[in-house]
């Protein structure tokens, strides 16, 4: 396979008035990889996130996906271009049932879309059905099928990751951004997540990846950028960016 670059964002900044949150940050994911995104707490992760998938603007920045420009302006703009996202805490809809909240996500790819839905057309009666099949499915791949009619808010908080997983790849994304799906999990739901994320990939999927598990990121990812106080410190494959003596301050030295 050819190599492809998926993801190719440069020189993006981001300040929040004195606070130069994100400085001079550039990354390039190649399709198939894992590729993760860390640093210490307040480092950048989540603002870069953010800035990717269209919730904050970028100060400066050029963004491509998939080899075509794209503006991250706003987040269905960025859904349609092709990334797909989960968050630090968690965002269902709480009260509809799990393969509900699969059929949201898979509206963004949709002709019909919501009103169609809501109008019942013939053509939108067989998209609807279509949407639900493909929901079930993904929820089978997740590993949640048997909760399908469950109310996403009594499903355990490994199943309810499981969900918001099942939920972002409803899109068919070019790339799916996590932002750590392991947080707050057990060793045994850590473990199914990490033979879930192996999974996506195998699929052919391309992640991107928080995490503050260094153990979870160091085993899972192809390559890595590290964020220290906004800046890149270090990229590479997780051999070379454990031994990276600036990595090594960022997490051991003071300041954090
Ligand atoms: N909307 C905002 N307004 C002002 N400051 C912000 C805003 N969002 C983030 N920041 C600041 O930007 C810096 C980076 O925060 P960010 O949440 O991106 O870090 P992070 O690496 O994701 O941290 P964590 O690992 O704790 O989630 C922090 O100092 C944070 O306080």
């Amino acid at each position: 396979m050819s190599e492809q670059i998926i993801l190719n964002i440069a020189g993006v900044n981001k300040r929040f008035g004195g606070l130069q949150a994100l400085s001079e940050v550039s990354i390039k994911i190649l399709r198939g990889q894992i590729y993760g995104l860390i640093g210490p707490n307040g480092a950048g992760k989540t603002t870069f996130f953010n800035v990717i998938t269209g919730l904050y603007q970028a100060d400066t920045g050029t963004f491509e996906l998939g080899g075509k420009p794209y503006s991250p302006s706003a987040p269905h703009e960025v859904a349609k271009a092709g990334i797909a996202r989960t968050f630090q805490n968690i965002r269902l809809f709480g009260e509809m049932s799990a393969v509900e909240n699969v059929m949201v996500g898979r509206h963004v790819r949709t002709h019909q879309g919501v009103f169609g839905a809501v109008f019942h057309h013939k053509a939108a009666r067989e998209e609807e059905a279509a949407i639900r099949n493909r929901a079930m499915e993904l929820l089978d791949f997740v590993g949640i099928a048997k909760f399908a009619h469950r109310t996403a808010r009594h499903l355990s908080y490994g199943d309810q990751r499981r969900l918001e997983i099942a939920r972002a790849l409803a899109t068919d994304p070019q790339l799916l951004a996590l932002d750590e799906p392991a947080a707050g999990m057990n060793a045994t739901e850590k473990l199914a997540l990490r033979e879930l994320l192996v999974k996506i990939k195998a699929e052919g999927k391309t992640i991107l990846l928080i995490e503050h598990d260094v153990k979870l990121v160091m085993g899972l990812c192809d390559r890595l950028t590290v964020l220290d106080y906004g800046k890149p410190i270090a990229e590479g494959v997780p051999a070379e960016v454990q031994s990276n003596s600036a990595v090594i301050e960022a997490y051991l030295g003071g300041g954090h």
